[in-house]
């Protein structure tokens, strides 16, 4: 299996070389060339398989041979160990025909993690055997952050640095990223929004000296690894309910477009998906798109759902690519186009190949705070805020006898401030993060300027040159 860049413009890679490079050298984002196909028959064959074994027979057609079978095997056992929920990724009914994909039992409470626990064990894999080090640095808005650092935290081939908006993240999220008192951990609150930060690593990967002199190494669902651990909770949980003989629908709380994107890639792979349908907060710019065909940035809003706070929805891009019939010369002129003048407009045909797969909504906060407080009191289920905007999109959608299967990204009690004001409930943390608001902070400040974070960096990383 060879990894091919959006941009056209970038080496070919094979999975190892793909998950250490992380954004590719021309800008774009790696795919695989070509999509891994199940059957129903072998889909069906995978029905009752626990979660690491699904993960096993899903990805291993992903890794093109390069990381042997057991090494594997122990690799996703060790990630899915970190998990609190024997099922990993649970699936609960929330009405007759609809369903909650609980995605939140891993260590930092949402579904960042279970993507980033088996990227940090094979990147350290893949340096171990190559003799290497690496930095990492990683853009957040405040979930991908935590599961980032909890899950490189102490490894001694990697440094790690977070970039996150200063002010903008929940309390929890914060913690999560600041009270690390590992020794290869860097938390960096950047004066600016989540764009900003986002903006900075990509210009960080894409100033080649630096990024050679740093041996840098990306986090950010850019990397290709991120998209491929997510696509397993896809099959779960359409396996769950009679896949591959009864299709499903999924909406997604959507901001960079990782998640849902993991769900395309299930679906390309031959898992029988109907909708795929984007949730958006009132950063609102793909359900924009959706309507317009029109892809225009406008300035991000502080929402309760702050890691939807996103209008640069960087995996947007390979579905650019997908549905263009991979040209990656249009999406160049696309990625030109945004560049220049902060929009582009999506050619007519492919519109429709996009529309033929996804459905879009937006949840306003007053929407998302009315789903918080109206599932509780019909059903005893608390929402995080990321979640409700999907479960009120759902709930928008035109009636099917479909089932319906809405992504439960986070736990409340990572967002307690909001839920509570929305529903007078304040979640708990659980146990094992007791202490974590008590403990002593280190975090620095740094203004949203890419020299500045460089240099910061460069001072930092043991891989330095
Ligand atoms: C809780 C939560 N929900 C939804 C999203 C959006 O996911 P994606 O960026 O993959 O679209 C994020 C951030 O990525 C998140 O942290
Ligand atoms: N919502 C994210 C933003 C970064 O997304 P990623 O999936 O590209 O890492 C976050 O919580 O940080």
């Amino acid at each position: 299996m060879q990894y091919i860049s959006t941009r056209g413009d970038a080496p070919e890679l094979g999975f190892s070389d793909a998950v250490l490079t992380g954004l590719a050298r021309d800008g774009g984002l790696y795919v695989p060339k070509q999509w891994p196909q199940f059957s129903a028959a072998e889909i069906r064959a995978m029905r009752g398989l626990a979660y690491p074994d699904l993960a096993i027979r899903v990805l291993t057609p992903f890794l093109g041979g390069e990381i042997a079978a057991p090494v594997f095997e122990k690799l996703v056992r060790g990630a899915y160990a970190t998990f609190r929920h024997d099922a990993v990724c649970p699936l609960v009914q929330s009405g007759p025909n609809s369903f909650i994909l609980e995605l939140f039992h891993g260590p930092t409470l949402a579904f960042k993690d279970v993507a980033m626990q088996l990227l940090a064990r094979l990147l350290d894999h893949v340096l171990a055997e190559r003799g290497q080090h690496a930095t990492i640095a990683g853009a957040t808005s405040g979930d991908t952050g935590g599961a980032a650092i909890d899950a490189f935290a102490g490894r001694d081939r990697t440094d790690i640095f977070i970039l996150f908006p200063h002010g903008r993240v929940s309390p929890v999220q914060q913690r999560q990223m600041t009270t690390s008192t590992a020794a290869n951990v860097h938390a960096l609150a950047i004066e600016g929004n989540f764009d900003d930060c986002q903006g900075l690593l990509k210009d960080m990967f894409n100033d080649h000296a630096f990024r050679d002199r740093v041996a840098l190494s990306g986090v950010n669902s850019i990397n290709w690894a991120r998209i491929m651990a997510q696509i397993v909770y896809y099959f779960s949980s359409a396996l769950t309910l009679g896949s591959p003989d009864r299709p499903v629908s999924f909406t997604v709380p959507t901001g960079n477009f990782g998640d849902i994107f993991a769900g395309y890639a299930a679906k390309r792979m031959g898992l029988p998906i109907d909708r795929l349908v984007i949730a958006t907060n009132d950063n609102d710019i793909l359900a924009r798109t959706m309507a317009s065909g029109e892809y225009r940035t406008t300035g991000v809003v502080a929402t309760t759902s702050p890691s939807m706070d996103i209008q640069v929805s960087s995996n947007f891009e390979r579905l650019l690519f997908e549905s263009g019939g991979r040209d990656a010369a249009t999406v160049r002129r696309y990625m030109a186009g945004l560049k220049q003048s902060g929009a582009f407009t999506i050619e007519k045909a492919q519109m429709q190949n996009i529309r033929g797969e996804f459905s879009a909504g937006r949840s306003s906060m007053a929407e998302t705070d009315e789903t918080i407080r109206s599932t509780l009191a019909s059903t005893g289920y608390l929402l995080d805020p990321h979640t409700a905007t999907a479960v009120h999109v759902a709930n928008t959608q035109p009636k099917s006898t479909i089932p319906m299967i809405v992504l439960a990204t986070a736990h409340p009690a990572k967002f307690p401030a909001a839920v509570e004001k929305a529903s007078g409930v304040a979640p708990k943390l659980p146990s094992w993060l007791d202490g974590m608001m008590l403990r002593e902070e280190k975090f620095t400040v740094l203004p949203s300027e890419l020299k500045m974070v460089e240099d910061h960096i460069s001072r930092r990383a043991r891989a330095a040159r």
